[in-house]
């Protein structure tokens, strides 16, 4: 079931929460909605599913409209036949397992023999199979989270709607639940809206990130297309770590182009995004993708400031006449502070905008 937004406004007395959103969520696909806190993500959701009243504009849900300001259409929440998961698991503490689960189906007067199959089924998709007689109240962060999940996938949604669904478990369970959210959506093929701020969950979920700024969507697009060519330095900044300086960008001998910085040094060449035109731009290098060799070859000079070790990778500081970087290296290539290094990129890993530093 695709989702379609358009023109949507949300205020709240003087506060723009949505402003004049227009977007579009694939059918069949996880669509992650990532920001800071405050950005307008969960009054999205909240606008989709009925929530919330939207000032104007329009929401159409597989083409149909749900809300349309101008036509005077606002469908009831049960009216939208999605489901939802919150950040707080809301389970029955007096229930069963199977009890929690089954709730939808009997506020809908289903058939009992229906609603034993159903729920079977659905807690075989969750995993809990073998738990379903037991105390909600006795299981695990992760296991409640999973008893709310079959209880939204109990009514067969095509559309389900997620808002920081793994903020409250701990981070190794995240990152477990993530790949189960993953499974569940290829096994169901629903349309997932995953709210979060998290920038690691959004990039490893998301089969699309739409990144939130002040009511608004700064960029859109597949997790590598936001993390490697940023829109905006905003967007750059928002995923993972970015060395930002300005380059001059003029053509080589060969015909090819070199990025040099304003101290004189080239850091890559070859087919650089922009072309061989000269001039002036502001480059993002990632931290893991300086190539780092030894004093004296050509690049960019650098001294190691400090050096962290977290195992699989190393994360040094470096100074340079730019500015200090960060280059992030295998944790098992050693480098101690007071090593001086040369640092170059490969040309489609300096990726250029508009702007200064
Ligand atoms: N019911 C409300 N009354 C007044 N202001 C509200 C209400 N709901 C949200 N807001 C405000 O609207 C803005 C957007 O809120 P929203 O919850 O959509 O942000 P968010 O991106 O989901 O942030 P978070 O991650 O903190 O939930 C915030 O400034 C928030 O304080």
């Amino acid at each position: 079931m695709s989702v379609r937004v358009e023109g949507l406004t949300k205020t709240f007395g003087h506060l723009r929460a949505i402003d004049d959103l227009s977007v579009t969520f694939q059918s069949g696909k996880i669509s992650v909605l990532l920001g800071a806190s405050g950005c307008g993500k969960t009054t999205t959701l909240r606008c989709i599913a009925g929530l919330e009243t939207p000032d104007g504009g329009e929401i159409l849900i597989e083409n149909e409209a749900v809300y349309a300001s101008a036509r005077g259409v606002d469908q009831p929440p049960e009216k939208r036949r999605l489901g939802m998961v919150f950040q707080s698991y809301a389970i029955w503490p007096h229930l069963t397992v199977a009890g929690n689960v089954s709730m939808p189906l009997q506020a809908h007067k289903v058939p009992k023999d229906e609603i034993a199959r159903r729920v079977k089924e659905t807690l075989a998709i969750v995993g809990l199979s073998d738990q379903a007689e037991k105390s909600a109240m006795k299981l695990s962060g992760g296991q409640q989270q999973r008893v709310s999940i079959a209880r939204c996938l109990v009514g067969n949604p095509r559309l389900i709607l997620m808002d920081e669904p793994l903020s409250n478990l701990d981070a190794k369970l995240r990152v477990e639940m993530r790949q189960e959210i993953r499974h569940l959506q290829e096994r169901i093929s629903a349309t997932i809206l995953f709210v979060t701020h998290d920038q690691e969950e959004a990039m490893s979920l998301g089969d699309e990130i739409f990144l939130f700024d002040k009511g608004r969507v700064v960029q859109k697009g597949p997790p590598e297309d936001l993390y490697f060519r940023p829109v905006v330095r905003y967007v750059a900044e928002f995923l993972g770590k970015a060395n930002l300086f300005n380059v001059e960008i003029r053509p080589d001998k060969d015909g090819a182009s070199v990025a040099a910085l304003p101290s004189g040094e080239v850091i890559t060449r070859g087919s650089i995004q922009g072309g061989a035109t000269e001039r002036e731009a502001l480059c993002m290098v990632r931290p893991e993708s300086w190539r780092v060799s030894g004093q004296g070859e050509a690049g960019l000079p650098a001294l190691v400031r400090e050096v962290m070790f977290v195992g699989d990778r190393r994360e040094l500081r470096v100074d340079t006449p730019i500015g200090p970087q960060i280059v992030v290296t295998y944790g098992y290539q050693r480098f101690s502070v007071g090593d001086r290094l040369s640092l170059t990129v490969a040309p489609d890993l300096a990726h250029l905008f508009e702007g200064q530093a």
